[in-house]
């Protein structure tokens, strides 16, 4: 069993910031349970594009506002607390937050804590 609080990670290489979001990587591949989990804020008023080739993401909302726009279709899905997105066709994507937003989020294959994002929006496969 694996138990962890925010708190033993925040300040470690699984606590990555960047210019518009932050995300502190709870379970990550090493841990060997198949999937990774992360809770991550997205900053207020940022607009990021991903693309994960590589993994599949789904994304929990539990605090703030914005929306989704996936890039293929120009389809917008507005985001508040309580909305899930799943990234399961690895649809390139553009998040827009209007507030800050946390974020939980699973990664599968597993993120190994310390990604950011390449100039595609994507993460290697490890
Ligand atoms: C929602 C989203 O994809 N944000 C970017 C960071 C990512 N969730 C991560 O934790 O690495």
């Amino acid at each position: 069993m694996i138990v962890r609080n925010l708190r033993d990670i925040a300040g470690t290489e699984h606590d990555v910031d960047t210019e518009n979001w932050s995300s502190v990587r709870l379970l990550v591949k090493k841990d060997g349970v198949g999937f990774s989990l992360h809770e991550t804020i997205i900053k207020p008023e940022t607009e990021s594009t991903f693309w994960y080739k590589n993994h599949v993401e789904a994304v929990y909302c539990t605090e703030g506002e914005g929306e989704v726009e996936v890039l293929e279709t120009g389809v917008v899905y507005p985001i508040q607390a309580g909305t899930l997105y799943v990234l399961n066709g690895h649809e390139k994507h553009t998040l827009r937050a209007k507030t800050q937003m946390r974020m939980v989020c699973v990664f599968n294959p597993p993120c190994s804590g310390n990604e950011v994002h390449d100039e595609e929006g994507t993460y290697p496969l490890d």
